[in-house]
């Protein structure tokens, strides 16, 4: 593991991370590690409430609210008030900058970290961006520009930005998810039997109706082979929770607020292909059927879940073919053969980038040139 080196004086650190979970708990991650090593740390997170739902477990950061702004297309006639609020937001980042005495800015991803990177450029502090994407995204790719370095997840996403600019830290992983839970305790705490095969589902941190509805299908067929834990997402839990009362071996949540112990609990997953999401499946070492996300711009979730496939850790199958039948077959091939399932377990932990949060501390840490830009 890459040793941190000792740093004259503790920083002042902004890490926008705002808009989704993939981008809100890596700057968790990062934020948990800054702050173990003494620097001060805020938070900036947008008024969603995927935002508010997941920071209210972490009581002891500072989150404040930033408005999130979403590129409209262009043209369109959304572009002047895109316009107005892209300015207001970045005078209110640049106020609190001042306010924090920023040392430095990091940008989790997304339309939510250009304001805040942007307006630290513009003031000669020291900025980030952390892609952890197959395929980046436009706003990534454009915040970049004014950034001092870029993060990466994985190797693959170097040739989208100035390579030179580049280190590739991995994607971090929340520090109550560094030490690999016990299945048994894991099980007790989400009150799942201990004697069946578990399958967890997962559509990301909003949840994948879609998703949903094919798992609870081809649950259907599988009583016998395994139980079930889907987490719905909250817009579809009503839903599922009904559609599932009389299926006994189905378990259903509508978020989790303890991931740790999902992953512990389960055999295998059934997942949509956030890098986060993948990111720990391969920590935990878990074999995956991933189905991306058909509307992700430029389909990168597909890009994530092809890196999972080619290294042997996941089976890859698009949606809009995907059948109940095919998710009740793969489940009925991986438990039937326990060598595959065990191979695909180690090829999802050889993917694994364990000192990823580290790494990335240490870039903040170790860096005092002054910012070089595109
Ligand atoms: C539709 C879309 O464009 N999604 C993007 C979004 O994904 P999204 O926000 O869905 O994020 P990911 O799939 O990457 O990660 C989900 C995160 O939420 C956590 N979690 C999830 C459910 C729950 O109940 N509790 C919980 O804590 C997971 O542990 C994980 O840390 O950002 C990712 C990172 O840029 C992208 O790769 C995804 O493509």
């Amino acid at each position: 593991m890459t040793q941190p080196s000792p740093t004259r004086r503790p920083l002042n650190i902004v890490i926008a991370c705002g808009g989704t979970g993939g981008h809100l708990f890596p700057g968790i991650a990062v934020a948990q590690e800054l702050k173990k090593r003494g620097h001060k740390v805020t938070l900036l997170i947008s008024q969603k409430k995927v935002d508010a739902q997941a920071s209210k477990n972490y009581g002891d950061l500072d989150f404040r609210v930033i408005e999130a702004i979403a590129m409209p297309k262009i043209p369109s006639l959304g572009l002047l008030g895109f316009g107005l609020r892209l300015y207001k937001t970045i005078r209110f980042s640049r106020n609190l900058l001042d306010e924090v005495s920023a040392d430095a800015v990091i940008g989790m991803g997304g339309f939510t970290s250009f304001p805040p990177v942007y307006a630290a450029h513009r003031k000669g502090i020291r900025t980030y961006v952390h892609d952890s994407n197959a395929l980046p995204g436009k706003a990534n790719r454009m915040t970049a520009k004014c950034c001092t370095n870029v993060l990466l997840g994985i190797e693959e996403a170097r040739h989208y930005f100035n390579p030179a600019k580049c280190i590739v830290t991995g994607t971090p992983v929340r520090q109550e998810m560094e030490v690999r839970k016990d299945r048994r305790e894991a099980r007790e705490e989400l009150n799942l039997p201990q004697d069946r095969r578990m399958v967890l589902v997962m559509g990301g941190s909003q949840g994948a109706r879609n998703l949903n509805s094919l798992v609870i299908e081809a649950a259907r067929q599988c009583a016998e082979l395994c139980d079930f834990l889907i987490i719905t997402g909250s817009a579809d839990f009503e839903r599922v929770s009904q559609l599932t009362a009389d299926m006994p071996h189905v378990h259903v949540i509508e978020f989790c607020s303890a991931m740790a112990s999902a992953y512990a609990a389960a055999d295998v997953v059934v997942s949509r292909s956030g890098a986060s999401s993948l990111t720990e499946l391969a920590h935990m070492g878990k074999a995956a059927l991933l189905v991306p996300y058909p509307f992700a711009a430029d389909d990168h979730q597909a890009h994530n879940a092809r890196v999972f496939a080619a290294h042997g850790a996941a089976r890859m199958m698009r949606e809009n073919t995907l059948t109940p039948d095919d998710i009740a077959a793969f489940l009925k091939e991986v438990f039937t053969d326990s060598a595959l399932l065990a191979s695909m377990n180690e090829c999802a932990l050889r993917l694994d980038m364990p000192d990823a949060v580290s790494r990335i501390a240490n870039v903040i840490e170790n860096t005092d040139s002054p910012a070089s830009h595109d």
